[in-house]
């Protein structure tokens, strides 16, 4: 009964707001201190789009048959596609030979072959943290773009309570945008009713499979990555992106998150977590919860 108090309080400081006053003063280690907000980028937004347009780019080409529809009304994508087929094929053999045998890699192995390294969701090799995220091929250099913290975007002003109750999944932006990246309960039901909402046949803005075990963007699980510890420190950050204008429609379908409101004029919010080190095969990662802007 004790042991199972303590495992629902572990589990529950890192949301208790006194919790968090009484220690921060005590883990100054775990803490990350961000100067201004506009000094929090690791690497510039033109490198994160170019990464989250290479790998996306790489996920369209792999499901080309699915996207028949998208590229009907979309010829002359299609034709900026088929040229890139056909005619850089041994450049680009992965891309070749996804498009001759229809999707032969599932996402973690086209994340692999694109950006050398895989990420998968397992138990935690801390204990009574629950799941974690495992660099589980290749090798993550410093300064990459390793995950994605999908879900529901909601500015400060809009409602959030009823979703944030026991919710250990919500991330505030520097900016008081929240996300929520729970992938249960009235979360989930929130994401896929703002997905279907914005959806233009057959161009859909978002991934909802994120929601499911089996993830279209193999990079999206960076809501599963645990907090750092004195003795596991953060080797990932989380860094904010607003997706641009001339993000190409076809491939918002890999964008895992959705604004809450329809009529939010401002660009899409995502967070990417960024490598602070190189991350070898089998590490697991960690970020810091706690980013404190003076
Ligand atoms: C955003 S979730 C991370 C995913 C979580 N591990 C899971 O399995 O759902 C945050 C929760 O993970 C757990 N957690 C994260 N970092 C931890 C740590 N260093 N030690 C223990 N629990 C941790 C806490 O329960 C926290 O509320």
């Amino acid at each position: 009964m004790l042991r199972a108090l303590r495992r629902r309080w572990e589990a529950y400081k890192y949301r208790f707001v006194p919790w968090i006053a009484l220690n921060l003063r005590h883990k100054r280690r775990t803490l990350r201190y961000v100067p201004e907000d506009c000094k929090d980028k690791i690497v510039s937004d033109e490198e994160v789009l170019e990464t989250l347009l290479k790998i996306f780019k790489a996920l369209f080409i792999n499901d080309f048959s699915r996207q028949k529809k998208i590229l009907a009304l979309l010829p002359e994508v299609k034709s900026t596609y088929l040229e890139l087929l056909h005619l850089q094929p041994s450049k680009s053999k992965i891309t070749f030979s996804c498009y001759e045998s229809q999707n032969i890699f599932s996402p973690e192995e086209l994340l692999f072959h694109t950006l050398g390294f895989s990420i998968t969701r397992n138990q935690s090799s801390l204990v009574s943290a629950g799941t974690g995220v495992f660099v589980t091929r290749g090798f993550v250099p410093k300064g990459t773009v390793v995950a994605m913290y999908p879900g529901t975007v909601y500015q400060k002003y809009e409602p959030i309570f009823f979703q944030s109750i026991g919710n250990p999944f919500i991330f505030r932006c520097i900016d008081g945008v929240f996300i929520d990246g729970n992938d249960k309960g009235i979360s989930k039901a929130v994401y896929r009713s703002c997905s279907r909402r914005d959806q233009l046949c057959p161009f859909h803005m978002s991934d909802v499979s994120w929601l499911t075990p089996v993830v279209q963007n193999p990079l999206a699980v960076g809501q599963y990555v645990n907090n750092c510890s004195p003795e596991k420190a953060a080797n990932v950050c989380y860094q904010e992106f607003d997706v641009p204008e001339c993000f190409p429609i076809e491939l918002k379908q890999y964008l895992p998150n959705i604004t809450y409101s329809h009529d939010i004029q401002s660009p899409l919010r995502c967070v990417v977590l960024i490598a602070l080190r190189d991350i070898k095969l089998g590490e697991e990662l960690f970020s810091n919860y706690y980013t404190i802007v003076n």
